[in-house]
């Protein structure tokens, strides 16, 4: 069955998920930003974890991980750290990268880590077997915040992610137009034929974008990232709007 289960929310399978990103800069806004999340149509929560401030250290993390997984009760919890070289917040080298995924894959608060295809490619491999130990789940990712890669290179990289033991490979890519969101549509829907028991996450971001988020179940899109609250990339939309569309899709599908 071409499906990754956590808690009860079953990636790969229906409606694409709805992953909403939090990105406070420490536990109280982290706590409040969880709470938001009544009644909104949310099925797995991302944390970010490079929006924290003070220092990313592994014992600190896990224990905020812990709390954060606490107050998110069924929701299944994604732990992002998203390097600065991929577009998020902060940088980190490798060694800490791997200590800190360790430290939240041993902390039972994880259902899913993000771990990037170019970090370390041992660290890589080591994060994958600890989680996969742990049944915690595995979506590599791959982000291009400036332009669009060819289509034999995104084909590439999900391939090579699938190779190394993802779960859910993942790829973001900017689109200078819409022949550019034309290309990952279409990688994606290739990857979807040629895997169609690996669920994958792809998107085009910003406002040309928009339509990649929308229309993934039709392409072989699994999962979705939209807000409640500040967006984590650009081009995310509002997850209320974003559930209405995915169910227009869904029941004409
Ligand atoms: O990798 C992704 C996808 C994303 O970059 C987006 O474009 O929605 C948002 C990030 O929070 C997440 O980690």
């Amino acid at each position: 069955m071409p499906v990754v289960t956590v808690k009860d929310v079953i990636i790969g399978q229906g409606r694409p998920k709805i992953i909403v990103p939090l990105t406070g800069n420490d536990l109280p806004a982290l706590r409040a930003q969880a709470a938001a999340l009544a009644g909104r149509p949310v099925d797995v929560v991302e944390w970010r974890v490079d929006h924290l401030t003070g220092p990313a250290e592994p014992d600190r993390v896990a224990a905020a991980a812990r709390e954060l997984a606490a107050a998110l009760g069924a929701l299944p919890l994604l732990v992002t750290f998203r390097t600065a070289a991929e577009g998020g917040a902060r940088a980190i080298d490798d060694a800490a990268y791997g200590a800190l995924y360790r430290a939240v894959v041993a902390s039972g608060a994880a259902d899913l880590i993000d771990v990037e295809l170019f970090r370390d490619a041992a660290v890589v491999r080591d994060l994958v077997a600890a989680a996969h130990d742990a049944g915690v789940a595995v979506v590599m990712s791959s982000h291009d915040f400036d332009a669009t890669p060819p289509r034999a290179e995104i084909l590439a990289r999900l391939r090579r992610m699938h190779e190394l033991g993802a779960d859910i490979p993942k790829i973001a890519v900017m689109p200078a137009d819409p022949g550019d969101v034309l290309v990952l549509l279409e990688a994606t829907w290739t990857m979807h034929r040629e895997l169609p028991d690996v669920p994958l996450i792809t998107m085009a971001m910003a406002g040309t974008g928009v339509v990649s988020r929308l229309a993934g179940e039709v392409f072989g899109s699994a999962a979705t990232f939209g807000t409640v609250g500040p967006a984590s990339a650009p081009g995310q939309v509002d997850a209320d709007a974003l559930r209405r569309t995915l169910d227009l899709i869904h029941q004409a599908s």
